[in-house]
């Protein structure tokens, strides 16, 4: 097996060719329209989804069989068909013009594999076992979906801003101490809508580190010795 390099692909306006029309294909069409892509769909037969979406002019649809060249202009590519020599072939032209290529029963032939995918906006969690069982990688996906490690997702929105200013500011920041900062009560602040008010104790926090409840010297952090980050996880893990 590969060891995988995961990435997040910005897809927006990108050309996407999907070959083949069952409900694999609608399956991945789905993820890559979540991601903004340009889709054409290649295949004789659809499902009805596929159609519908065609209908709805979401991508463009060509109903008739692959032939070389269809990948003309694509960025990524997805083989979705049920003819083992038809994928074969769509590799063998993904190969050729460098083509980003998913071949969903053909590990072997895939420059891509898809993850299973948790959203907690604007989080992405991405699952892979790198092909060993995808149904492992959905049993993790659901689990995850219900995990409290996604609360901590409600506070990106006030940390991005307080990157901003400290970015806009020219400052620079350790590290470690945005963990210091990324903490349960920054999140009850903004779950009892205070953004505002947590976005500057972040800031504060952050830029001063006379703070009481901050550590002055971060050397004990770096060594991994922090005693009021673990106490802090402590806290958080009964609560
Ligand atoms: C994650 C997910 C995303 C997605 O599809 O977009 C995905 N498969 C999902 C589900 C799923 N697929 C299959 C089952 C039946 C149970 C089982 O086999 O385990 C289930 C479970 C179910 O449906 O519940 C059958 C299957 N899958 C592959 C083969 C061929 C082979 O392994 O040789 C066969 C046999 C086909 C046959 O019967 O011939 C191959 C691949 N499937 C991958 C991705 C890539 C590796 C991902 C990884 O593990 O890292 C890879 C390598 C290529 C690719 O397709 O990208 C999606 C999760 C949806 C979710 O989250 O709910
Ligand atoms: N990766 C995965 O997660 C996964 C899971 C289950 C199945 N599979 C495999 O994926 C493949 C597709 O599964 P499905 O259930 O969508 O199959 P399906 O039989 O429902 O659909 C196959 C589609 O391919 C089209 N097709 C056939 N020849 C073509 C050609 N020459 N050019 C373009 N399109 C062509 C058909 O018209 C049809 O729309 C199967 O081989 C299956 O074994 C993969």
């Amino acid at each position: 097996m590969p060891e995988y390099y995961p990435v997040y692909l910005n897809l927006t306006g990108k050309r996407c060719v999907i070959l083949g029309g069952g409900t694999i294909a609608q399956g991945k069409l789905a993820a890559l329209r979540d991601a903004g892509a340009d889709i054409k769909l290649i295949s004789p037969q659809c499902t009805d989804g596929i159609k519908r979406a065609a209908q709805r002019g979401h991508i463009t649809l060509v109903q008739r069989a692959y032939r070389p060249g269809d990948l003309d202009g694509a960025f990524i590519a997805v083989a979705a068909t049920n003819v083992w020599h038809v994928n074969r072939q769509i590799y063998e032209e993904a190969e050729a013009r460098g083509v980003l290529l998913n071949v969903v029963d053909d590990p072997d032939q895939c420059t891509f594999i898809a993850p299973s995918i948790v959203r907690r906006d604007p989080i992405t969690l991405a699952i892979s076992t790198g092909g060993a069982s995808p149904a492992l990688a959905r049993k993790m996906r659901e689990t995850l979906s219900e995990d409290k490690v996604l609360q901590w997702a409600e506070l990106a929105d006030v940390l991005a801003r307080a990157r901003k200013v400290i970015k806009e500011q020219r400052t620079v920041i350790d590290p470690t101490r945005w963990q210091c900062v990324i903490t349960a009560d920054l999140l009850a602040m903004t779950r009892n809508g205070k953004d505002d008010e947590a976005v500057e104790r972040v800031l504060a926090q952050l830029l001063d580190a006379d703070l009481p409840e901050m550590c002055p010297d971060l050397t004990a952090c770096k060594a991994g010795g922090c005693v009021k980050r673990a106490a802090q996880r402590a806290a958080e893990a009964v609560s």
